[in-house]
Parts: C-alpha cells; sequence; structure tokens
C-alpha cells in the first residue's frame, strides 16, 4: 500500500545522504566507531558483519580497525536463496563485484557463514525512526536474512548505522522489517526493546 511513499522516501533520503560533504563524512566516520564500540552488547569475539559503504553511507573502516582482535570482520554476500551469507574480509583480501557493482570477498562457498551465525551486525540503512523502524534499499535482503530474529533472541545483534540527516517521523514500517537492537550514528546511539515474539 505505502509502497510509493516508501520509494519516494528512499529517493530523497538517499539524494540526502550523498549531499553529506567530505569533511562532514570523515568525522561521522570517528564518531560512529565510538558509538559503535560503547554498545552494551559490543562484540568482544565471533563473527561481526559490517558492509561496504556505497552510495554516501556512513562508513565504517574506522570501527572496523579497532575491533577485537578475536572478531572476524566480515562482509554480506549476495545468495540465491534470497538470504544473505556473510563472508571473512580483511584489508588487502580479493573481492568480487555483486550485481549490483558493491564489492564482495571472493571466497569460496564453503567459506561463507549464515545470518544465524555472525554475533554482531551492522546493517546499512537509508532511513530510520525513532522507533527503531529501519527502511533499506528495497530489496528485503536484510528482512528475510534476519526474520528469525522475531522469535529467537539476540545473537546476533542487530545494529542499524546511518547519518543523524537518515531519520524520519517514521519509516511507514512494514511487518517484516527486521527489528533492530540499537541504531547508531555519528551523534547518538539509540537502544530498542526486542520485538515481541508473535
Ligand atoms: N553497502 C551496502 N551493501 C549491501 C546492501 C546495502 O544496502 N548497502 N544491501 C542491503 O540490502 C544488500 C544489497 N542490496 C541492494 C538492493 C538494491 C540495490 C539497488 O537498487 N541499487 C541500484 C540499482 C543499480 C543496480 O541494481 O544495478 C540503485 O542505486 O538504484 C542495491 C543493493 C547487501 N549489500
Ligand atoms: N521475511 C520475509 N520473507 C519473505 N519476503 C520478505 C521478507 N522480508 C521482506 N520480504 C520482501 O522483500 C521486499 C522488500 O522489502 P523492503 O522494502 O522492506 O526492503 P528493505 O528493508 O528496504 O531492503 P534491504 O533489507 O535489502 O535493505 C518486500 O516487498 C517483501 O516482499
Amino acid at each position: 500500500m505505502s509502497t510509493l511513499l516508501r520509494d519516494t522516501m528512499r529517493r530523497e533520503l538517499r539524494a540526502r545522504r550523498r549531499a553529506i560533504p567530505a569533511p562532514a563524512r570523515i568525522a561521522a566516520a570517528e564518531r560512529l566507531a565510538e558509538r559503535l564500540s560503547s554498545l552494551p552488547f559490543a562484540p568482544r569475539s565471533g563473527h561481526v558483519a559490517g558492509y561496504w559503504a556505497m552510495d554516501g553511507e556512513i562508513a565504517l573502516h574506522v570501527w572496523q580497525l579497532r575491533l577485537p582482535k578475536s572478531c572476524t570482520y566480515c562482509l554480506p554476500v549476495l545468495h540465491d536463496d534470497g538470504r544473505l551469507r556473510f563472508g571473512p574480509w580483511r584489508p588487502g583480501d580479493a573481492l568480487v563485484s555483486n550485481r549490483h557493482g558493491i564489492p564482495e570477498p571472493d571466497v569460496a562457498e564453503r567459506a561463507l557463514l549464515t545470518a544465524e551465525a555472525m554475533q554482531f551486525v551492522v546493517a546499512p540503512l537509508v532511513g530510520f525512526d525513532a522507533n527503531g523502524h529501519r527502511l533499506g534499499m528495497g530489496g528485503g535482503w536484510y528482512d528475510r536474512s534476519f526474520a528469525f530474529r522475531r522469535t529467537q533472541p539476540a545473537p546476533p545483534w542487530l545494529v542499524g548505522a546511518a547519518f543523524a540527516a537518515q531519520q524520519v517521523e517514521s519509516v511507514m514500517p512494514e511487518a517484516w522489517d527486521m527489528p533492530l537492537d540499537a541504531l547508531c550514528s555519528e551523534a547518538d546511539a539509540h537502544l530498542f526493546d526486542p520485538a515481541p515474539a508473535d
């Protein structure tokens, strides 16, 4: 029903995200890293998912470089079954472009991890609201991959990352939207209650 409105909101928010000037972006990546590392459930070990920032998304490189040594940083990989996999990636490791031109780790299928195997996931987003709802790129990738978190407690902890400018009054949430445990921007960290189990 609200598909048209959500698409209009996506266009407007993506333009807003891209318009943020470089010096503000650099400072924001630093602030974001501090907020992510200060979360009560910040990872101390295990597999941790980030993303390869594109289209003006807030960058995760500062956070990635400061992760505890016992964490394995991973990037999302599109899989034929419609759910994300996660591939370990360190600076210098080989990458390949996916169908949207986003770099993914160039690793064998058997090296990929499922959503369930992650300890902590930072999800990219186009927009968010004060109730912890997330508007993504529209592919439903994160929603499908982490649907199990509606009936299952963390881990994985699900944390949205965004510029504060990406906050809207309401993203007009849909029943399938992934529940966020927290939202970090350069300005704030918001913690949300777990989604009620059905
Ligand atoms: N950095 C990053 N990685 C990510 C996501 C994301 O939002 N950000 N995703 C979150 O789910 C997944 C990819 N999902 C995507 C869904 C739609 C489009 C898209 O519509 N892109 C173009 C069209 C160009 C094309 O598809 O070739 C666009 O900009 O309009 C891109 C990525 C996994 N990796
Ligand atoms: N748990 C699910 N099971 C089946 N289909 C789903 C599920 N979650 C989302 N979808 C499908 O994905 C489509 C896109 O959803 P939506 O517009 O909310 O994506 P998004 O959250 O913006 O994207 P992304 O998660 O990739 O960033 C929906 O139209 C819906 O049909």
